[in-house]
């Protein structure tokens, strides 16, 4: 089993782009929700993606976009994934020709394995299936953590997200053994702001968790 990979969200500032890429993070989440505190206009995430060296991926988040709204952005961000947020169908995220992940909110009815399993079905095309505590229509970021025990194996790679922490996130990977770890307001100082502290610790915790489950380092 290899490493667990890092995704770092809800990046507004180059000097956290910068100490992300230092750390070793995987990617960064750059969000295009109007409404989310962390909300970067496309301009702003291009400046943030020229940032990126290779091998660290940029990935746009949406939530219920216009088609041509994300086709601008890709046009300007050239991001190396798009995440969808809200109730966006799979025909939909596939149209634009770019590696996506659906965010699957597991509270409510998708709190059932089964649900889980219809969801990773449903998305087939999905690069993975990003599960995150967020309500059905609601937004992400939050850092509530939703009931990890017991889910089911699915055909898509797993992102676990939802109120991860440098304190929980061994935790996680431990009840899940994701793919990768998505993780926003818990390495903040406030919506939109990151903690070099908390990123740091943040990667160590995950790293220490692989080491003990012998999940191949870097
Ligand atoms: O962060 C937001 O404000 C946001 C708004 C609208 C859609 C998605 C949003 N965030 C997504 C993420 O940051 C992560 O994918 C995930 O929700 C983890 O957040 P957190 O629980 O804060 O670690």
């Amino acid at each position: 089993m290899s490493r667990t990979r890092i995704k770092f969200c809800g990046l507004r500032r180059p000097r956290d782009v910068a100490a992300a890429v230092e750390l070793g993070v995987d990617a960064v989440g750059l969000i295009l929700v109007p409404a989310s505190p962390r909300h970067v206009s496309v301009e702003q995430a291009a400046k943030l993606r020229a940032g990126l060296p290779p091998f660290v991926s940029s990935v746009a988040l949406f939530r219920d976009p216009d088609a041509a709204f994300v086709q601008d952005a890709i046009d300007a961000i050239r991001p190396d994934l798009l995440q969808f947020h809200g109730s966006e169908a799979p025909d939909f995220c596939a149209s634009f020709g770019v590696p996506f992940l659906k965010a699957v909110a597991m509270g409510g009815e998708r709190r059932s394995t089964t649900g889980l399993r219809a969801e990773a079905r449903r998305y087939a095309a999905a690069s993975g299936l990003l599960l995150d505590s967020h309500a059905p229509g609601g937004m992400g970021g939050r850092g509530q953590v939703f009931v990890w025990d017991n889910l089911p194996k699915v055909s898509r790679p797993l992102v676990l997200a939802g109120g991860l922490n440098p304190g929980n996130v061994a935790r996680g990977i431990t009840a899940v053994r994701p793919f990768a770890v998505d993780v926003s307001s818990g390495i903040e100082q406030i919506p939109g702001v990151k903690d070099a502290d908390k990123m740091r610790a943040f990667v160590a915790a995950v790293r220490r968790a692989d080491a003990k489950l012998n999940r191949e380092p870097r």
